[in-house]
């Protein structure tokens, strides 16, 4: 199968070199000196350094929009910022896309609120045969060739095929889900979540609490996913309790670092500066919470990491905001905001 992969950071380049061992790659840069530095050192230096890149992998710079000619699969690896304006860029092709960025898009507007992808598709290019690769997997450990699972998630059978006729080998394996809501959910609402989880670590609030942070992080992500339409299943999932499990448990994962960073009191600039990679919690924090508030969700950890990014609170008050909340029960149904005992 030929394969364009766009967005020539991490993950991108991650998954290139995967597939290359059994497909036509190309890896398609943001621009010609990043696609020329790539190719000429054989080593994404930048994103992925040290991992040598296979002769066959091809590396290009250029337009979106003319590179998926000819191609079986068409991947956009951006960070989610970069997603609207991939797929506006993809409109006419025939080919099956899916996207690898796991966020939501900061809201365009006062009036608007941020979108997860396959909303971002539905609005701006509703014709694509369109779905997301996701699950838990740091891009470090796929490019070595270690065990790890992904989900392929989209409504349409020839967008999971492709991505298991792709992706699926010795040491990757991917599993097909048509629920590409709850799977979005989760790659989004876990990172917000690592940021927690890192803070947690970072004060050395100890193994409890941290147990307690992904347990109660994985009811909020699936209230708030259950209320956006997704299956209660897919939290107990590769995309949901898999990577809830691996971002914030995981010292790979930049969102984790952050929340590691804040409680070492470094400010959220420094952190995000001393990534050199995206850290999407950061940008989809708030809108998870203020799409949450609009449809009645109680999601108190990420209400709670907002506070944090947005310098309200401390990373003491944060913890003290979770610890001194009232009681309530452990369904983990939707419930509203306004009646307290109903959720936490
Ligand atoms: N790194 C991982 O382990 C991993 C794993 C799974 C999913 N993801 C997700 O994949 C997405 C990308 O992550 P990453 O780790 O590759 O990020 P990264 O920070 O390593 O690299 C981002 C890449 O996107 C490119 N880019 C940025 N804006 C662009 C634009 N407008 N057009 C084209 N290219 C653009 C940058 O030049 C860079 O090459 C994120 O949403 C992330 O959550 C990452
Ligand atoms: O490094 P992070 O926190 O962006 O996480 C990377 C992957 O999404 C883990 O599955």
């Amino acid at each position: 199968m030929k394969i364009c992969v766009h967005g020539a950071g991490a993950w991108g380049t991650a998954v290139a070199v995967n597939a290359a061992t059994r497909h036509e790659v190309t890896l398609w840069a943001r621009d010609a000196a990043q696609a020329d530095a790539i190719s000429k050192a054989r080593e994404n230096t930048r994103y992925l350094p040290g991992l040598a890149l296979p002769a066959s992998l091809a590396v290009r710079a250029g337009d979106i929009g003319q590179a998926h000619a000819g191609a079986g699969l068409v991947i956009v690896a951006t960070p989610m910022a970069a997603l609207r304006e991939q797929l506006v860029a993809l409109r006419g092709c025939t080919a099956p896309v899916a996207w690898l960025c796991k966020g939501v898009e900061p809201a365009l507007d006062a009036t608007s609120f941020g979108l997860l992808a396959h909303e971002i598709w539905v609005q701006v290019a509703p014709d694509l045969i369109a779905g997301v690769l996701s699950g838990p997997s740091f891009a470090q450990e796929v490019a070595e060739g270690r065990p790890t699972a992904l989900v392929a998630a989209s409504p349409h059978a020839a967008v999971r095929d492709a991505l298991v006729d792709a992706f699926h080998g010795p040491a990757l394996r991917v599993y097909a889900n048509e629920d590409i809501v709850g799977v979005e959910v989760g790659g989004a609402v876990k990172n917000v979540l690592a940021i927690a989880t890192g803070l947690c670590d970072g004060l050395a609030l100890g193994l409890n609490a941290r147990a307690a942070l992904i347990t109660r992080g994985l009811a909020e992500m699936t209230r708030f996913g259950l209320a956006l339409g997704a299956r209660a299943e897919t939290f107990m999932g590769l995309s949901g309790l898999g990577d809830l499990v691996l971002t914030s448990t995981g010292d790979l994962s930049r969102n984790r670092k952050v929340g590691l960073l804040l409680a070492q009191g470094r400010t959220l600039a420094q952190a995000v500066d001393s990534l050199g990679h995206v850290a999407e919690g950061v940008y989809c924090a708030r809108t998870v919470v203020q799409r949450a508030r609009g449809l009645g969700i109680e999601m108190p950890i990420a209400e709670g990491v907002v506070a944090l990014l947005d310098g309200r609170v401390s990373p003491q008050d944060a913890v003290a905001a979770l610890t001194g909340r009232h009681p309530v029960p452990e369904s983990v149904q939707p419930g509203a905001a306004a009646s307290p005992r109903q959720s936490s």
